[in-house]
């Protein structure tokens, strides 16, 4: 097949992110299935983004899936985006203020400042290395799947 073997990072100390056992790669079944089960528990949850932490599943993997609702009604329409290894390699200094929500902190939203502009690598679902900037709603939606990685809840960051 044309998937190439892309190493899933394990989450644990991101100081020995570099030696993390390397526990699937993207041509395995069991990531695939796990994809697939991150967005049906996303949907079932009218979420517009998930993180495997959030299922209890310790590996570097989100999905990010913006669509218009009550709070951003001009966010773009998207094909959910599985990030595997997801890494920010740069920012804008502009931050912007925004309304979060959380799958994990149920009944809460914050006013939350995040970066406007990122540039982001990440594997996709068939292991190829992609580069991407995003901006405004959809880069909001990749920094709160990111934080989830590292530990992060939105309100650690609430201001
Ligand atoms: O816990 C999650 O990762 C799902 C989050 C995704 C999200 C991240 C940043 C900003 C908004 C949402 C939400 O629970 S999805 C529900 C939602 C949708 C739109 C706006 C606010 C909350
Ligand atoms: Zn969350």
């Amino acid at each position: 097949s044309n998937s190439r073997r892309l190493e899933i990072l394990q989450l644990g100390n991101p100081r020995l992110r570099d030696t993390a056992q390397a526990i699937a790669s993207s041509s395995d079944p069991a990531l695939q299935a796990l994809i697939d089960q991150l967005l049906v528990t996303m949907h079932a949850s009218n979420g517009v983004g998930i993180a495997a932490p959030q299922v209890g599943q310790p590996i570097c993997l989100v999905i990010v899936a913006s669509r218009p609702n009550p709070r951003y009604p001009d966010a773009p329409e998207m094909e959910p985006v599985p990030m595997l290894n997801p890494r920010l390699l740069s920012h804008s200094d502009e931050t912007v203020k925004g309304w979060e929500g959380c799958l994990s902190v149920p009944g809460i939203r914050g006013l939350v400042p995040r970066y406007r502009e990122i540039e982001v690598e990440y594997g996709d679902r068939h292991g190829n290395l992609r580069r991407q900037v995003f901006t405004d709603f959809v880069a909001r939606i990749v920094q709160h799947e990111v934080d989830h990685l590292n530990g992060l809840v939105f309100v650690d960051r609430v201001e």
